[in-house]
């Protein structure tokens, strides 16, 4: 697996330009990369406002597949190298953009992904930016219900789909409308479910507004097994429990505006009957005093505006553009030159740059690639796991 040879390129290329008129729009960038029976062509303008594109061949049925693609699109770029990393995702190196925005993923087939094909009933493919800095630590949400927190989480990871991956938790309490089963929880039964707990499944588990909620150790592990940090949207007793835990996690309390903005949005958004939305704003007094006093959470956000809230909430979490920009220029780092490509030798990524000092020559920085198998969208761009070499 790896990048496709340069004749089969060129081939595709042509393919793309004459079969389907993107020609035009991957004259500034374009690789390709094959994984099993697909050839994934990623291209785009140089300098353009054009977004970077994506084109699916599959060798299996000759057919070109124009996916969905979730995640921030890169803009236009002045070249792009890429190589498969672990079958399920593409490290993509844009050359010529900012260190911030250099380094690039594409899922093809990730967990996420995976689930997103099954649920849209099409090919999708996700893009998500590398991340400079510590970032694994799970991610504890709180907050009274109606706050904000589904939106929060899902705008997250509607951003960076290939950073975060949701743990999806059990619940005794009904689907909504829109909820499915294994995406936004794992509905169960009572009896099945204290079972369960009794046998040890759950990581933590409470009961909230007259329901059992809990996280199984698979719900983290799903997503620790895919290189990703775990989002857990979890109730202040399980939030308590976490914190008691082993688990080394960032917790965060969402606060409302004020009492009256959390009824209005409780009761805009149509899922609860009276009854329920009178539990919930009951539970929310108690909630909101023990998020705010217990000592538990290591942040409290506002979320009055939404947007100032999301930037706020990605500012904590290390992944706002300031917080890249100040990690990237922490002592320890090493600048990517401007001119790079990638490519893969035996346990290697190999990313390769020019230097204009000495022109053409070349020098390289080499990752081994057991560092993105474990750190994958968590580029950790230091000394102590990157050897320099003049190759
Ligand atoms: N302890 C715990 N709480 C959970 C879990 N999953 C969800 N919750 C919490 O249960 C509460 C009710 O969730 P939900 O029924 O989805 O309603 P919402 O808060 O209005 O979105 C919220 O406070 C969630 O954070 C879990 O696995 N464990
Ligand atoms: N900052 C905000 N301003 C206005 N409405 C919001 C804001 N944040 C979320 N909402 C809306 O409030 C409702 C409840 O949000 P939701 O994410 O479901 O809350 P939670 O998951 O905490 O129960 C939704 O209809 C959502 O669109």
């Amino acid at each position: 697996m790896g990048e496709a040879p340069a004749f089969i390129v060129d081939d595709l290329q042509n393919q793309i330009g004459f079969e389907n008129g993107f020609g035009s729009k991957f004259k500034g960038c374009k690789t390709t990369t094959t994984i099993g029976d697909k050839t994934y062509v990623i291209g785009g303008n140089d300098e353009s406002t054009l977004p970077v594109e994506v084109r699916i061949f599959d060798k299996a049925t000759g057919n070109w597949v124009t996916p969905i693609v979730l995640g921030s699109k890169p803009n236009s770029c002045k070249g792009l190298s890429a190589i498969s990393l672990n079958d399920d995702r593409i490290l993509i190196v844009n050359k010529g953009s900012a260190p911030d925005d250099c380094i690039l993923f594409l899922e093809v087939d990730t967990w996420f992904v995976r689930e997103q094909k099954k649920i849209r009933g099409t090919e999708v493919v996700a893009w998500s930016k590398g991340v400079w800095g510590d970032a694994e630590k799970p991610v504890v949400i709180s907050g009274p219900s109606g706050v904000g927190k589904g939106t929060l989480i899902s705008m997250l990871m509607k951003e960076f789909p290939s950073m975060f991956g949701f743990s999806v938790s059990h619940t005794t309490r009904a689907p909504r409308g829109m909820e499915k089963d294994g995406v936004h929880y794992h509905f169960t039964e009572q009896s099945i479910m204290e079972k369960e707990i009794k046998d040890g499944k759950f990581v933590e588990y409470a009961s909230v507004h007259g329901n059992l909620y809990g996280t199984s150790i698979e719900a983290v592990e799903v997503v620790t097994d895919a290189g990703k940090r775990c989002i857990l949207d979890i109730d202040v007793q399980g939030a308590r429990s976490v914190r008691a835990s082993s688990l080394e996690a960032i917790l965060i309390f969402i606060c409302p505006p004020s009492m009256e903005e959390l009824e209005t949005r409780l009761r805009s958004r149509r899922t609860e009957t009276e009854e329920q939305i009178l539990k919930r704003l009951q539970n929310a007094e108690v909630e909101m005093e023990q998020g705010k006093s217990s000592g538990i959470f290591d942040h409290i956000l506002y979320n009055d505006n939404l947007d100032d809230c999301y930037e706020s909430l990605k500012k904590l979490l290390g992944i706002d553009g300031a917080a890249a920009a100040t990690q990237i220029s922490a002592p320890q780092g090493i600048d990517l030159p401007a001119d790079r490509s990638v490519s893969k030798m035996d346990n290697k990524i190999i990313i390769n740059y020019g230097t204009p000092e000495l022109e053409k020559a070349s020098k390289s920085l080499l990752v081994p690639l057991s560092f993105f198998k474990n750190l994958i969208f968590n580029i950790m761009i230091s000394c102590k796991l990157f050897e320099r070499c003049d190759c």
